[in-house]
């Protein structure tokens, strides 16, 4: 261990096994301190993404695997929730910081260790745990197990060595350290390097609370402690649960960050027009859809995710009929209207989804842009004529975007852009290109007050079918 050796920004900590006490006795005794259990559930969490390439939600959804969280109680799990999700957001700082604190790494034996390290350096640099508590039940858990026990003073030593010199890991930059350098490299060439810092700036940030109202957006915004955007969604500070806020069981409102909001609304669905929400579930543009009184057919390949759009719609109170099928190959009579919000890399949503970072690969990009061409030249074909569409990705991915659009349009000589009117549709300059099409950046809206900052990032594009 260095005490105070200069950072090295390449400085890396190699992947390791997950960290997993060695038996049930051991897990009865970890369970005996409290919020020990929460910390080791976090670091499996952090392992299952990083190394699995899980995604977080599925990790604390309803089914989640037993040893990881389905043990704790509500408060436990929302920590380790809380704690995994800032590790992950942070993941390149908290690494770099601590192998800049360790020489040679850790040894081998104790290499697991690095798990609940993360864990306790999320909490020391992002969460309001004190910092001995952080320490020692990282320390605790490294004396759980015969193998890791031995090491616990090193453990002991470095976070303590990490608190002391805090401020200073905390200077880094968000672009070289907590962003892939396949996203980096991209957005830089992409938008310039200024936007892709202001990215990563934006990445670093836990994401306000974004819902769409049926009605009465500045009483909803009073009530539930929030601002009105200037697109209508209502923006909240709270951190609480939603399902015990005002109105949530009600149906009035439901969650959608503010730009995922702004696709349904280029649609400008019409009570009675037959409208397919192509990749529908969970259902919130759906919802929104069926809110304008439109009859919606909702289609998704996932039985599993449109048991939730189902309910999200009961909550709601709101109709559409359901639809299990693949997108590419639906038939159909021709439709009004088609939303097409196609599956993509969800680079635009890192802010809400810090482990999308982790998760993606460049290889996958080819296969996404495929798929949504397939669904694009199938929607245009269930098209009416006079018929109007719109195409959307949360991406920031050109390939998810822009480039699709011009090839759709090159393939699809019957499809012609219906440009956006930011002035005439409320939706904000910054956020419409030269073409007239919708591009979010994450970056948008930089308010004063951290917790009402940024937008997802998102593609949107409008076409009719000519008559
Ligand atoms: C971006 S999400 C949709 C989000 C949804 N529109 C909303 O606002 O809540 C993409 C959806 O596409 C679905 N999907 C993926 N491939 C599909 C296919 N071939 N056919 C139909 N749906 C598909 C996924 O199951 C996923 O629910």
């Amino acid at each position: 261990m260095s005490e105070d050796k200069p950072i090295s920004t390449k400085a890396r900590i190699k992947p390791r096994a997950a960290f997993v006490p060695a038996d049930a006795a051991r897990e009865a005794e970890a369970a005996q301190v409290p919020g020990l259990a929460a910390r080791i559930a976090a670091a499996h969490v952090i392992a299952d993404v990083v190394q699995g390439g899980r995604r977080l939600d599925e990790r604390f959804s309803p089914q989640a695997v037993p040893q990881r969280v389905a043990g704790l109680d509500a408060r436990d799990a929302a920590l380790a929730r809380s704690i995994a999700s800032a590790a992950i957001r942070r993941l390149g700082t908290i690494r770099h910081a601590l192998a800049a604190l360790m020489d040679k790494g850790l040894p081998k034996q104790g290499a697991r260790l690095e798990w609940p390290m993360i864990v306790a350096a999320a909490q020391i640099f992002f969460l309001d745990t004190p910092d001995h508590a952080a320490v020692d039940l990282a320390v605790r858990a490294a004396r759980l197990e015969p193998k890791t026990a031995p090491f616990a003073g090193l453990v002991n030593g470095v976070l303590r060595n990490l608190v002391r010199r805090r401020e200073e890991f905390l200077d880094c930059d968000p672009l070289e350290l907590d962003t892939p350098s396949w996203l980096a490299q991209r957005w830089t060439k992409t938008y310039g390097e200024a936007q892709a810092r202001a990215f990563a700036r934006a990445h670093m940030l836990e994401p306000p609370l974004d819902v769409t109202v049926k009605s009465e957006p500045e009483r909803w915004a009073e009530r539930l402690d929030g601002v009105v955007m200037p697109t209508g969604s209502v923006r909240l500070r709270t951190l609480e649960p939603i399902a015990g806020l005002e109105g949530y069981e009600e149906g009035e409102w439901w969650v959608q960050d503010a730009a995922a909001a702004l696709p349904a609304r280029l649609l400008r669905a019409e009570p009675d027009e037959r409208i397919l929400d192509m990749c529908a579930a969970p259902g919130g543009k759906t919802a929104q859809l069926a809110q304008a009184r439109a009859l919606v057919t909702a289609l998704d390949r996932s039985a599993e995710r449109l048991k939730l759009l189902a309910a999200n719609l009961q909550r709601a109170r709101l109709h559409a009929d359901i639809a299990v099928g693949d997108a590419t190959s639906f038939q159909a009579r021709p439709f009004d209207a088609i939303l097409v919000d196609a599956p993509c890399s969800a680079t635009g949503t890192i802010r809400r989804h810090p482990d999308v970072a982790w998760i993606k690969k460049p290889g996958d990009l080819d296969a996404l842009a495929s798929l949504q061409s397939k669904m694009l030249d199938r929607a245009a074909a269930l098209l009416r004529p006079g018929g109007r569409m719109v195409y959307c990705t949360c991406s920031l991915e050109p390939e998810e975007g822009e480039a699709q659009v011009a090839a759709f349009l090159r393939r699809q000589p019957d499809m012609r852009r219906i440009p956006i009117d930011a002035e005439g549709e409320g939706i904000p300059h910054e956020f419409v290109t030269a073409e007239g099409d919708l591009r979010s950046l994450p970056s948008h809206w930089p308010a004063e007050e951290p917790r009402l900052r940024g937008v997802d990032g998102f593609f949107a594009a409008r076409f009719s079918r000519r008559g």
